[in-house]
């Protein structure tokens, strides 16, 4: 008689509220297994308990950070040695050290969710922009006080048309962002590590760091958050920006110093900002949430139903993938090497 191989586990970290039945289907190839634990400490417990070996790969999503903290190298090391791949149900993927998992012998494979991100984040994006560029917080603030536009009337806002977007960061949400300004008008130049091509491009001008900061109207913040990336906009660089420059940010807070965005705001150097992530939310800083030229929306870049959906799967996919065909979907660019 032969003998079944058992099936491999997938731990799941975090919720899945949209993807039930892909989830329910990856079921037909996997045990799917949860942690007992609730918090970090418990978690690492749990993991030299030995109640989760045999776990090869982990699903796991960014409000998971409140169950087992940070995957950083002490995790890493109490999390069991069977384990493979990591694939994380968000874009940005700051809370895992990439380069403790491909330490590990044998490497821990990770993969993000980019592309299925694009359209809801760019939309946001858009919308603070506008929102920024027109300075609307002060009048909708002022409404619900029952000042009408307010007392005094917030001063008039500014058109994107003819204004120059500067995207920091040119990968899929800063190209979807370039398409959407250029329908509004804005003309569009970029940073990024690499100069696309201009099919990727799709012709926007790529310039360097300090001429975008120089010339752009509006400057925004794609790119992810690493150790390169930490603080990329601070104190020198609003200096080197246009004065009443805008500035938005759906990225990641941190590769915005935060307080020098307050003390930029408050001298009127930067005449308004639209911000979607914060250095350490759910904290916000009170001199952002003091300033009227700040329009605030706490981290909801991905938030529909349809787009939560896609991402959900498309992170049950590279589970699926790495356990059929022994390959991620879509690994995280430092790995693609691996
Ligand atoms: O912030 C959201 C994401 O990284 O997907």
């Amino acid at each position: 008689m032969g003998s079944t191989s058992p099936m491999p586990k997938v731990l799941k970290l975090g919720n899945i509220d949209h993807a039930q039945a892909a989830w329910t289907a990856l079921g037909e190839v996997a045990e799917l297994v949860e942690p007992a634990a609730t918090d970090r400490a418990d978690f690492i417990q749990e993991c030299k308990d030995g109640k989760l070996d045999g776990v090869v790969a982990i699903y796991r999503t960014i409000g998971s950070l409140a169950q087992t903290g940070l995957v950083d190298e002490e995790l890493l090391k109490a999390l069991p040695s069977s384990l493979r791949y990591i694939a994380h149900c968000g874009a940005g993927y700051d809370q895992i050290d990439v380069h403790a998992c491909s330490a590990r012998n044998p490497p821990v494979r990770v993969s993000n969710v980019p592309t299925a991100v694009d359209d809801a984040t760019a939309d946001v994006n858009m919308f603070l922009i506008l929102g920024a560029l027109r300075n609307f917080n002060t009048g909708m603030n002022a409404l619900r006080k029952g000042q009408w536009r307010g007392l005094p009337a917030p001063p008039l806002g500014h058109d994107p048309q003819g204004k120059v977007l500067g995207i920091l960061g040119m990968g899929g949400i800063g190209r979807n962002l370039k398409k959407k300004a250029e329908v509004f008008g804005m003309k569009v130049i970029y940073h990024n590590r690499r100069k696309l091509s201009d099919e990727l491009s799709g012709g926007a001008q790529y310039v360097s760091f300090d001429e975008l900061l120089s010339t752009s109207d509006v400057v925004s913040l794609n790119l992810p958050l690493n150790k390169n990336t930490r603080h990329i906009i601070g104190k020198a660089e609003f200096a080197k920006m246009k004065d009443g420059v805008v500035v938005v940010n759906t990225a990641r807070g941190a590769v915005m110093d935060e307080a020098a965005l307050v003390d930029a705001l408050n001298r009127g150097k930067v005449f308004s900002a639209g911000l979607d992530v914060f250095e350490n939310e759910p904290y916000i800083h009170p001199g952002l949430l003091k300033n009227q030229n700040v329009i605030l929306v706490p981290h909801m870049g991905t938030w529909t139903s349809e787009t939560m959906l896609a991402m959900e799967e498309w992170a049950i996919d590279n589970i699926r993938m790495a356990l059929e065909v022994g390959k991620l979907k879509s690994p995280v660019p430092e790995q693609v090497d691996l």
